[in-house]
């Protein structure tokens, strides 16, 4: 006869676009094998979802991060899974980050209509991004481009190339490969080439802090060293006190106990940029990350970040 000891059924709180489920619907997938424990996806809607207005008008990407935050201290769900990316750099009362589990491909990816890599695009192609860090460090390798703000989902953005309204789109690869859209990236660009989002292609998962059982078992899922690259990343942005509308680009790589960090300031039109790189142990993620952003400080980097910061 089989005893569970723990016959429990977690809820699981998450935005509702394809790319938010697909992804929290993939952890709790590994949740179960790991654990044994059952996920019921409850799917939160935003008010981005809903009105489709353009991203700064309502108070950014933290509203959807506010409305899972909400159904989780409420208690109508039990955890949340959010993209690390998208979360506010300060911690969040009674909130805690319960796991931060292997990550993705943290690179940006290019998708073109003829197929045509970054340095084949003819002068002045039209390429689509809503970023100011993409914006900013595609004009600084190509300041012929013509950058063409979009928002939108990530089918959205696909489809302005495939109609021919655009040459090209830059958007996250990890976004691409959960859909199984990662056939599309024609090119995907070397992270000090093209330095990703603090904590690009990782996801955070969020329980109550004074929630312990649930945080014990969310924790099984946790990869120290997506932990530590993340920690980093984000520690430099918010030293920087940006946001994730800021130029800013960080990349870590953690390799046994050390963890080598890269972070670039770079002006929205592309014509500065400041790059530092700092290694420390893995252990001091975020020290490391405060040590590079000091140093960007120091070689001016507020200057840079002046209108956005
Ligand atoms: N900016 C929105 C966003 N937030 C998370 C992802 C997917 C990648 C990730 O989870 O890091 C994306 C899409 C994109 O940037 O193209």
């Amino acid at each position: 006869m089989t005893v569970r000891t723990t016959v429990r059924v977690l809820r699981m709180g998450t935005r509702k676009s394809a790319l938010a489920m697909i992804q929290s619907t993939g952890f709790a997938e590994s949740l179960a094998y790991r654990t044994g424990t059952d996920v019921e996806t409850v799917g939160v809607v935003t008010e981005g979802d809903v009105n489709g207005a353009p991203i700064t008008s309502f108070g950014g990407l933290g509203v959807f991060v506010q409305a899972v935050r909400g159904a989780l201290l409420s208690g109508r769900v039990d955890f949340a899974v959010h993209s690390c990316k998208d979360l506010p750099t300060a911690p969040a009362e009674g909130i805690l980050t319960a796991a931060i589990p292997a990550r993705e491909d943290p690179r940006d990816a290019l998708v073109t209509a003829t197929g045509a890599t970054f340095d084949a695009l003819p002068a002045g192609a039209a390429i689509g991004t809503g970023s100011p860090r993409r914006t900013s460090q595609l004009l600084a390798l190509r300041p012929d481009l013509k950058i063409v703000p979009i928002r939108g989902n990530v089918d959205t953005r696909l489809h302005k190339v495939d109609s021919g309204e655009l040459d090209g789109v830059v958007l996250a690869a990890a976004g691409l490969d959960r859909l199984g859209l990662g056939d599309r990236a024609v090119e995907r660009f070397a992270p000090e080439r093209l330095l990703p989002s603090p904590a690009q292609g990782a996801l955070a998962v969020e329980c109550r802090s004074a929630d312990g059982p649930v945080a014990a078992l969310l924790a099984r899922l946790d990869d120290a060293g997506t932990r530590a690259a993340a920690t980093a990343e984000r520690a430099a942005l918010a030293r920087l006190e940006g946001g994730c509308s800021a130029p800013v680009g960080a990349h870590a790589v953690v390799r046994d106990d050390s963890l080598e960090l890269t972070v670039a300031v770079t002006a929205l039109d592309g014509s500065r940029r400041l790059v530092r790189s700092h290694r420390g142990p893995a252990v001091q993620a975020v020290e490391t990350g405060r040590t590079v952003a000091d140093e960007l400080l120091a070689d001016g980097a507020a200057e840079l970040l002046g209108g956005v910061r």
